[in-house]
């Protein structure tokens, strides 16, 4: 980011005398963020930071600020807004609605542990069930019908292949039943440098101005798409396992939600291919700018699709998260034509039963299973035809 409206040491002093924060001796423009003008404010009383508003409407900064008062208050650490001698959270600077909050302490996580990856899913159902009771409502800006929109933006400025993977993504997230997934207050954008941690103590949840009424499990996608990856894009099941695993603890997915998981993972990357192709292609002036590279979303989407291919499942359809891990070999098959011979590995006791149970009644042939050890063998022919 950025800094796209520069403020003089003048016109800071002049908004700071409105409050009461002490006398400026330092400031500097930050350049990680995208969306908005972003400073960090030293003064006489300690350190702040100062956001200009660059592109939202004054009922989306309402609810911004009003959002982060409520998790604030439900002990979220991210930084509450402090009000001016008028008791406004909202000012004005070089013509753009403008916030100062406390700067919070630590830094970002570059390489994840799983350690953090247990901090940020337990933070994010906390933050969940804290906006349980928040009574604003805020439509996503990169629902479905925005990341359909922004697809058919870019096509036209891809190469052939890219278009091609985006023009069968778009196809399949038609697909998807967003509506039917729990929906609540979202973060939608809980990136690692949306994040602080001060030693091992996750001090900071910055940024929250994507949040929105969205599908929650949506918001553990984005997570898990950016802390839990392998530097090829693939997801490393340490740390998978952790973060998902610490986000159930406190809120439980139900069986929609486990079976909608591996689409929202492409949907989560999805997203994030389009905003950064979108910015690469349409850079915003700036004073300090920062671009996000596209390929980094593009190869995770490639890599969750892959994921999702009967092959595979077929060569490891090991158990990867908690309650229903059977319901990703069930779609599996169930994308297969009729008369596959599918060989289903599963770590999961469970799946031993639940799938020739499930397979039998949708007229598939079971024909062994097996285990040996900890795995659990089930082979198969689709559609009853052995
Ligand atoms: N309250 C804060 N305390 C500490 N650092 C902050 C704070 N607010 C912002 N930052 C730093 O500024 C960066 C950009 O802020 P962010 O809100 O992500 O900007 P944008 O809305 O433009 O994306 C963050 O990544 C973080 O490093
Ligand atoms: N996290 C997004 C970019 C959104 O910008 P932010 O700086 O406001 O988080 C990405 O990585 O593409």
């Amino acid at each position: 980011m950025s800094v796209y409206t520069p403020v003089s040491a003048a016109e800071l002093a002049a908004f700071l005398s409105d409050y009461p924060v002490g006398e400026c001796v330092g400031f500097a423009g930050i350049q990680a963020g995208i969306e908005n003008s972003n400073f960090f404010v030293s003064t006489t009383t300690g350190e702040y930071v100062l956001t200009l508003f660059e592109q939202h409407r004054p009922d989306a900064l309402h609810y911004f600020l009003a959002l982060l008062q409520h998790w604030a208050a439900a002990g979220i650490p991210v930084p509450a807004p402090l009000a001016n001698r008028h008791g406004e959270v909202l000012g004005t600077l070089n013509a753009k609605p403008a916030a100062l909050v406390a700067r919070l302490p630590g830094t970002h996580p570059q390489q994840t542990t799983p350690a953090q990856c247990a901090a940020i899913g337990a933070m994010l159902a906390r933050m969940h069930l804290a906006a349980r009771d928040f009574t604003l409502h805020r439509a996503s800006d990169r629902d479905h019908r925005w990341r359909m929109q922004m697809a058919h933006t870019v096509l036209p400025q891809l190469d052939a292949a890219d278009a091609e993977l985006l023009r069968a993504e778009i196809a399949f997230q038609q697909t998807i039943a967003f509506a039917e997934l729990p929906q609540g207050t979202i973060h939608a954008d809980l990136f690692r440098d949306n994040v602080l941690f001060d030693a091992e103590n996750l001090s900071g949840v910055l940024d929250v101005y994507f949040a929105c009424n969205d599908c929650l499990l949506y918001d553990l996608a984005v997570v898990v798409n950016d802390w839990c990856c392998q530097a090829d894009g693939s997801l490393d099941e340490t740390r998978l396992q952790a973060c998902v695993s610490h986000y159930q603890a406190l809120r439980p997915w139900e069986p929609q939600e486990q079976q909608a998981w591996p689409a929202l993972l492409r949907t989560a990357a999805l997203r994030f291919w389009l905003s950064r192709l979108y910015e690469q292609h349409n850079p915003r002036p700036g004073e300090l700018t920062l671009q996000k590279n596209p390929l980094e979303f593009r190869q995770k989407l490639q890599h969750r699709i892959a994921a999702m291919t009967p092959e595979a499942v077929h060569v490891n359809a090991r158990r990867l998260l908690c309650p229903l891990p059977v319901i990703r070999v069930q779609q599996a098959i169930e994308s297969l034509p009729a008369g596959t011979c599918v060989t289903a590995v599963c770590t999961d006791p469970g799946a031993l039963h639940d799938i020739p149970a499930w397979a039998r009644i949708h007229g598939h042939c079971v024909l062994e299973t097996r285990t040996e050890g900890r795995e659990y063998t089930i082979v198969l022919q689709t559609g009853g035809q052995p």
